[in-house]
C-alpha cells in the first residue's frame, strides 16, 4: 500500500503516529543536436529515462541574429523531470505487479524551517505521486544528537525503507557529519555519506549513490545535447552537497574542471573560460552576463529567495546567475524556478527506486 506515514518524534519518545498512508523550450543559434541522452558514466543508474526517453526535443531553429535578443535555449528542468518520473512510474508499478514491494522513502526533519517544510513537503508530494511509500519523521528543533541518531537508525533496521534523508540543514547545535555518518550506506540516497563521497572521487570506484542535485544537473546537459568530454567546466561553490560532488561528476564526464569559491581570485575571468557553468553558490544575480564566454552552457543551482511586493508571498525565486543578461550571451541556461530544482526531486525519487530494485533484487 502506498501513502505516507508521518511518525513525530518528541523529546519524550514517540507520541504521534498517524499511517496514511524537454526539453529546450527556446531556441539558439549554436546548433544543438538534440541526442538520446548516454547513461551516465560507469555508474549504477538505472536505465530507464535514458533509454526510452518519449519526448522530441529538438530540432533546434534557426540561429537569432539580433545579438540583444535572447540567444540561450532555455533547458526546461520541469519538463525533463516530469518525463524522468513517469518512467519510475512506470517501474514502480512493475515491481509492485511482479514482487508485490514498492520502494520506501523515509525523510527525518527537524526544526520548523519554512524553506525546509516545503521541500521536505514537495518530496513526499512527489513519492505519491510516483508510487513510492513516504515515512516521515519530524522532531522539534531543540531535540538532542541522540534522538536523531535514534531515527535514523530506526530506519536503517526497517526493511520497508529503501532510503533514507536527513534534511539539512540541521540545527547549529547538531553534528551533521555525526548524523550523517550513520545513514546505512545502501540507504543513502543522497549519496552524502563519506564512502559514497569518495568513491564518487576515485577512479575505478562506483559509489552506490550519487548526490541528487549535482546527478540533475549532468542529466540536464546530457538531455540537452551537451558534450561534456574535453569541455572546460567552471564550477562556483564548493559545498559537499552540491558544488563539490557536481565537480566531481563532471570529472567524471572528462570535463576540465575548474572550482570558483569565495576565496578565488578574479572569477569572472575564470568563468569566463569556461564551455559550461554550473553555479551553486546562494547569492542572487553573482554571475553576470560578463562573466560567461559567448556559447556556454549554464546551470544554475541557486535558488535564492528574493522580497518582491508583487508576488504573492511577497518575495520569489531567483538563481545565481542574471538570467536577463546571461540568457543573450549563452548558448543554453536553466531557469530558476523549473530548471534544477524539480531535477533534484527525480533523481531522489530514482536513487530510492534503484535502492529497492538492489534491495529486492529486482531487476
Ligand atoms: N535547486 C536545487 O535543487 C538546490 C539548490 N540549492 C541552492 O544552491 C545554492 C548553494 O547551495 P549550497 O551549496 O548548499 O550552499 P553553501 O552555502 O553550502 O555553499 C556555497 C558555496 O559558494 C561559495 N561562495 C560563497 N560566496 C562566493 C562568492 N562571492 N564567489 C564565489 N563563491 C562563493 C562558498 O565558498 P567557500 O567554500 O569558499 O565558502 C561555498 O562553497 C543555494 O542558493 C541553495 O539554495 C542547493 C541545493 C539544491
Ligand atoms: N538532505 C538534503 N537533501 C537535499 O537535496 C537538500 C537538502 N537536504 N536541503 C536543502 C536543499 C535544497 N534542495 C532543493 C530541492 C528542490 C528544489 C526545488 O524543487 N525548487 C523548485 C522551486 C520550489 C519552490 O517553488 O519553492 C524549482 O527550482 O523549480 C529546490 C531546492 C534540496 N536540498
Amino acid at each position: 500500500m502506498q501513502g505516507v506515514a508521518m511518525v513525530v518524534w518528541r523529546k519524550m519518545g514517540k507520541k504521534g503516529f498517524s499511517s496514511t498512508s524537454r526539453a529546450l523550450k527556446s531556441f539558439n543559434g549554436y546548433g544543438y543536436q538534440i541526442n538520446k541522452s548516454p547513461p551516465l558514466l560507469a555508474l549504477d543508474i538505472p536505465d530507464i529515462w535514458t533509454l526510452h526517453s518519449t519526448t522530441n526535443h529538438g530540432p533546434p531553429p534557426p540561429p537569432a541574429n539580433n545579438s540583444n535578443e535572447q540567444t540561450a535555449a532555455i533547458i526546461d528542468g520541469k519538463s525533463i523531470a516530469e518525463e524522468i518520473r513517469s518512467g519510475i512510474t512506470g517501474e514502480v508499478s512493475r515491481m509492485k505487479d511482479a514482487i508485490g514491494k514498492v520502494p520506501g522513502l523515509a525523510v527525518i526533519l527537524v526544526g520548523q524551517r519554512r524553506d525546509s517544510q516545503t521541500y521536505v513537503r514537495n518530496k513526499i508530494k512527489a513519492c505519491e505521486e510516483v508510487g513510492i511509500t513516504s515515512l516521515m519523521a519530524k522532531l522539534p528543533e531543540d531535540s538532542t544528537e541522540d534522538e536523531v541518531l535514534n531515527v535514523v537508525s530506526c530506519f536503517n533496521e526497517n526493511p520497508s525503507v529503501n532510503g533514507i534523508l536527513v534534511q539539512l540543514p540541521l540545527p547549529q547545535h547538531m553534528d551533521e557529519e555525526k548524523i550523517l555518518n550513520v545513514v546505512r550506506l545502501e540507504k543513502d540516497v543522497d549519496g552524502f555519506h563519506p564512502l559514497n563521497m569518495g568513491n564518487l572521487a576515485m577512479r575505478g570506484r562506483e559509489p552506490l549513490f550519487v548526490p541528487c542535485t549535482p546527478k540533475g544537473c549532468i542529466e540536464l546537459l546530457l538531455r540537452s545535447g551537451v558534450e561534456i568530454t574535453g569541455k572546460k567546466a567552471v564550477v562556483i561553490g564548493r559545498s559537499n552537497i552540491v558544488g563539490l560532488p557536481t565537480s566531481l561528476l563532471l570529472q567524471r564526464h572528462h570535463a576540465t574542471v575548474s572550482i570558483v569559491h569565495a576565496f578565488t581570485k578574479n572569477p569572472e575571468q575564470i568563468t569566463r573560460e569556461a564551455d559550461i557553468v554550473v553555479s551553486a553558490v546562494g547569492l542572487p544575480n553573482i554571475v553576470r552576463g560578463n562573466w560567461l564566454k559567448p556559447g556556454a552552457v549554464v546551470i544554475d543551482v541557486g535558488t535564492n529567495p528574493v522580497e518582491d511586493p508583487s508576488s504573492e508571498h511577497g518575495y520569489r525565486l531567483t538563481g545565481d546567475v542574471c538570467y536577463n543578461e546571461a540568457v543573450r550571451v549563452a548558448s543554453a541556461i536553466t531557469p530558476v524556478p523549473g530548471g534544477v530544482g524539480p531535477m533534484t526531486i527525480a533523481m531522489l525519487l530514482s536513487n530510492t527506486l534503484d535502492s529497492a530494485k538492489r534491495a529486492y533484487r529486482f531487476t
